[in-house]
């Protein structure tokens, strides 16, 4: 499909308010997009049905869904990069307010009160930042999220129940095909300064540690056998201006092991929430202030049926049998995102917080992270 028609589409479905989302994979040219045909409000009961999902941080909530069955689906190859037109440069708005400031490092002493009491191991604390824009553009904004976060999972989301988000995350929550599965711990953030061989220090390496230890200990009670869980070294993983520590992990899930299950057990890790997980979320929901919606919720591909099709030689019958065992899940944590309104774009950040941190620096860690998306805005 030609570009023009492809973002004529998606243009013409956010003029009739209808629900869409249009996004490509780390690594990936093919950009998707599903284009609900009315305007219906979707939720999962469980993630056994079909489509793209959206889910808020709160686990109380529904995740919103635009199923496979009631939508259209189009698919763009992205050749080269897109053509942005010139933006007029207005550096001042890229620094937040001091009010923003005071506040968020007043969060992140309650927190550390919180952790030095020896209530909590880990929380993550975030704000919501406003920048005022006039009429951003949603669909040159998305290209150049494109265009600028090649290994991210980028995505632009519409829906009139929950307003059009746009994001570039570096971390998947799980992905799924067949029976084998895939996770990761993300966490630690210092800036990329032009090189990959970095030192990393002990609250950094710390806070990351904590987060794949539960999510392997997670994965385990949930019946996961130790001999299929497999974690990889730790090591350095680049996302846009900054840099983090990963551990891949990687399991089979038991027969009769459903999705639900391993999402309740994941979502929300210790790399967004914290430890441990019931207090960390009552800390965040009931100190933070502000409601994160689909920040730190996730989001991706449902159940959707393996497109590699087997070689048409092979008889019919073998075929269907294989496409209804084959369905690949792959669902991101929605992370580096902003909420777009007519004259503002709401940026949401966040880092984690252990004993050892410092207020300072974390106010300075949530500033580094919001230019993943100002990169764009300005
Ligand atoms: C919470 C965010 O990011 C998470 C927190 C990180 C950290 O505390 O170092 C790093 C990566 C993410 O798991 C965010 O980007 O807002």
């Amino acid at each position: 499909m030609d570009e023009a028609i492809f973002f004529g589409r998606l243009r013409k479905q956010y003029d009739q308010n209808l629900p869409f989302v249009a996004y490509r994979k780390p690594g990936e040219r093919t950009i998707q997009s599903f284009l609900q045909k009315e305007d219906t409000f979707f939720t999962s009961e469980d993630l056994s049905e079909t489509g793209f999902v959206f889910a808020p941080f709160d686990t109380r909530k529904k995740a919103v869904l635009i199923p496979e069955e009631a939508s259209e689906k189009l698919i763009f190859e992205q050749q080269g990069d897109f053509e942005i037109p010139e933006k007029e440069k207005r550096s001042e708005r890229l620094n937040p307010s001091e009010a923003d400031k005071e506040k968020h490092i007043s969060l992140v002493k309650k927190g550390l009160l919180e952790l030095n009491s020896g209530n909590l191991q880990k929380v993550v604390l975030s704000r919501k930042e406003k920048v005022e824009l006039e009429q951003p553009e949603p669909f040159e904004l998305f290209k150049e999220l494109l265009n600028s976060y090649s290994t991210a999972f980028v995505y632009l989301w519409y829906h009139p129940e929950t307003g059009l988000w746009l994001g570039a995350t570096p971390e998947t929550l799980l992905k799924v095909e067949g029976r084998n599965f895939k996770t990761m711990a993300l966490a630690g953030t210092q800036k990329f300064q032009g090189t990959m061989e970095v030192e990393w220090g002990e609250k950094e390496k710390q806070e990351q540690q904590y987060v794949t230890d539960s999510i392997v200990e997670d994965l385990k009670k949930l019946g996961v056998s130790s001999s299929a869980l497999k974690s990889s070294e730790v090591y350095t993983a680049r996302a846009g201006n900054l840099l983090h520590l990963r551990t891949d992990i990687s399991g089979r899930l038991a027969a009769g092991e459903n999705l639900s299950e391993i999402i309740k057990a994941l979502h929300p890790t210790p790399a967004v929430c914290g430890l441990q997980k019931e207090k960390a979320q009552n800390f965040i929901l009931s100190e933070e202030n502000y409601d994160r919606e689909f920040y730190t919720g996730f989001l991706g591909e449902l159940n959707l049926q393996n497109s590699t099709s087997r070689s048409v030689n092979k008889r019919n019958v073998e075929n269907l049998a294989y496409r209804t065992v084959k369905k690949k899940t792959a669902l991101f944590v929605n992370l580096r995102c902003m909420k777009l309104r007519e004259n503002a774009a709401y940026l949401y950040v966040g880092g984690g917080i252990t004993k050892d941190s410092d207020p300072e620096a974390e106010w300075e860690e949530t500033v580094n992270k919001s230019q993943t998306m100002k990169k764009v805005l300005f």
